[in-house]
């Protein structure tokens, strides 16, 4: 074994140099002596802030403007009229305006900071912001200097020409979805399966809410063919399991503890041997239901939309009758809402707030939309059709080529579909719960006179937020609006039984 000794003293001698002499141990001898650097680098960064032009609001300028100063964007140097010309290299050059300055402005871009982030800003991917735009949105609050910025008083109804179309944008790439997710929801009107898509337009997670009693059939003895997804069901690798299968959802019958089976690719049609079923078989009832949290979640009375979405599942669900004339039996309804993340008509939850405000200022929902610089309604149905197509629903060729019935009072949504080459055979309205329930007591009221004024009971059906019909002020002006204004195919109701 050898020693190695080494000599302390240089090191010492080294370290007395760079961070000052060693002090005298305080607390004991077996503490480690401390040493006091002999230029404190807080005492040099004080030292060069103290200049004349550096105040307390400058943390955020740069401390050494270098060489790409003045030239940068609204660089101001505002040094300039005061300083020594010897001191010119140690100015110091804000990229802000003068506050003064930046006061007058801050009225005109009103909301600017919000509606139109800078291009490299994270926050654009948020899901709720309107769609990137070069265009000024018209300030509520600036005079109009230009076409763009025009104030809309409560009085003038922008028109559509008012708010000019976006610019042209490259071709988007064909559209493709993929079913990532399937699983059985228990629901108040019978069990649902939630699936949930990806697609490769928008990096939103649509959903489709099926109900099915076919779901549960492994047997092919389903009297109506299974609304199954493709490309759930297809096989993703070829290292995939049949765990990851029917983890992922693509499994056939009732998932249980004992009873796994996964689905092969693609699942055979399991309907009877007639393409139109038994007699009886309506074809599949869908509804495409845009997102709106305000109205789903939290219950508002503002729209219908969170009745809407439980009335679609309830009506979808309602039981069918086979075989009325020979040996009638009934059946689960069958069907499928598409659950689109359009929120606020696809202005985003962020700008249905503020359309809101206006709202309560005096403005219908179109006006608010319009006087946001966004239009009526900025939807689109392309997703819906190729999560329909996914699901084998309404297009030529698929397992329920039949066509299907639409729950809408929406004439834009009708033509859409039919765009995406989606057979629709018949139109099922959605009647406000509001108005079906006073049109019920307007009918008893005149058959019984007095005694039929008592409220009647409510149509069917627990709301997922509130239950039950609901009626307020804002809802009605709301629904009055949409057929009103955005043409809904809906008899207005007046107040009376013959205008329903
Ligand atoms: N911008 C805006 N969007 C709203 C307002 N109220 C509800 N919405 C949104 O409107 C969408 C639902 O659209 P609606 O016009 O109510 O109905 P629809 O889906 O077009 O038609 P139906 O199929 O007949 O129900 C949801 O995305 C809601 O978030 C509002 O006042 N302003």
């Amino acid at each position: 074994m050898s020693t190695c000794t080494v000599d302390v003293t240089l090191d010492t001698a080294l370290l007395d140099i760079l961070a000052g002499p060693a002090a005298p141990p305080r607390i004991s001898k077996s503490s480690l002596p401390r040493r006091d650097a002999a230029l404190d680098p807080l005492l040099i960064a004080a030292a060069a802030a103290s200049g004349p032009h550096v105040t307390r609001n400058h943390y955020h300028h740069d401390f050494f403007p270098g060489a790409t100063l003045p030239n940068s964007d609204n660089a101001r140097d505002i040094a300039a009229s005061t300083r020594a010309p010897e001191r010119k290299r140690f100015a110091y050059v804000s990229r802000q305006a003068p506050r003064r300055q930046r006061l007058q402005g801050s009225l005109a871009d009103e909301g600017k900071e919000n509606d139109q982030p800078r291009e490299a800003d994270p926050l654009r991917s948020a899901d709720n912001l309107p769609p990137a735009s070069k265009k000024r949105r018209p300030s509520l609050a600036s005079p109009p200097t230009t076409t763009e910025s025009k104030v809309f008083s409560k009085h003038q109804i922008p028109t559509a020409s008012d708010v000019s179309p976006s610019p042209k944008a490259l071709p988007p790439p064909h559209l493709e979805v993929k079913c990532m997710a399937r699983t059985r929801i228990p629901t108040p009107h019978g069990p649902a399966f939630l699936h949930l898509y990806h697609n490769n337009k928008d990096n939103k997670e649509h959903l489709a809410i099926v109900v099915d009693p076919a779901q549960f059939e492994d047997t092919g003895n389903s009297p109506a063919t299974a609304i199954r997804s493709q490309s759930l069901d297809s096989i993703w690798d070829e290292n995939e399991t049949e765990m990851d299968r029917i983890i992922r959802g693509a499994y056939v019958g009732r998932l249980s503890n004992v009873y796994q089976k996964a689905s092969t690719s693609p699942v055979p049609s399991q309907s009877s041997n007639d393409p139109s079923g038994p007699e009886g078989l309506p074809a599949p009832l869908i509804r495409i239901h845009s997102e709106c949290f305000t109205g789903e979640t939290i219950g508002s009375m503002r729209c219908d939309c969170g009745e809407q979405l439980d009335e679609a599942i309830r009506q979808i669900s309602k039981p069918i009758t086979l075989n009325p004339t020979s040996s009638p039996r009934t059946i689960p309804g069958r069907g499928a809402v598409i659950y689109l993340r359009q929120e606020g008509r696809g202005i985003g939850l962020l700008s249905k707030i503020r359309a809101y405000n206006l709202q309560d200022m005096g403005h219908d929902t179109v006006t608010a939309n319009l006087m946001l610089g966004h239009k009526a309604d900025e939807r689109g149905y392309e997703i819906a059709g190729a999560i329909l197509r996914d699901l084998g629903l309404g297009s030529e060729g698929s397992s329920c080529s039949e066509g299907v019935r639409i729950l809408t009072n929406n004439p834009d949504k009708v033509e859409a579909l039919k765009k995406e080459g989606i057979q629709i055979v018949d139109r099922v309205p959605m009647v406000p719960r509001s108005w079906q329930s006073r049109k019920m007591e307007a009918e008893k009221s005149e058959i019984q006179g007095d005694a039929g004024t008592e409220r009647v009971s409510e149509p069917a059906g627990i709301t997922l937020i509130g239950g039950k019909s609901v009626y307020g002020d804002d809802l009605d002006k709301y629904l009055r609006t949409k057929v009103l204004r955005m043409g809904h195919m809906l008899p207005l109701w007046l107040g009376d039984v013959a205008e329903m």
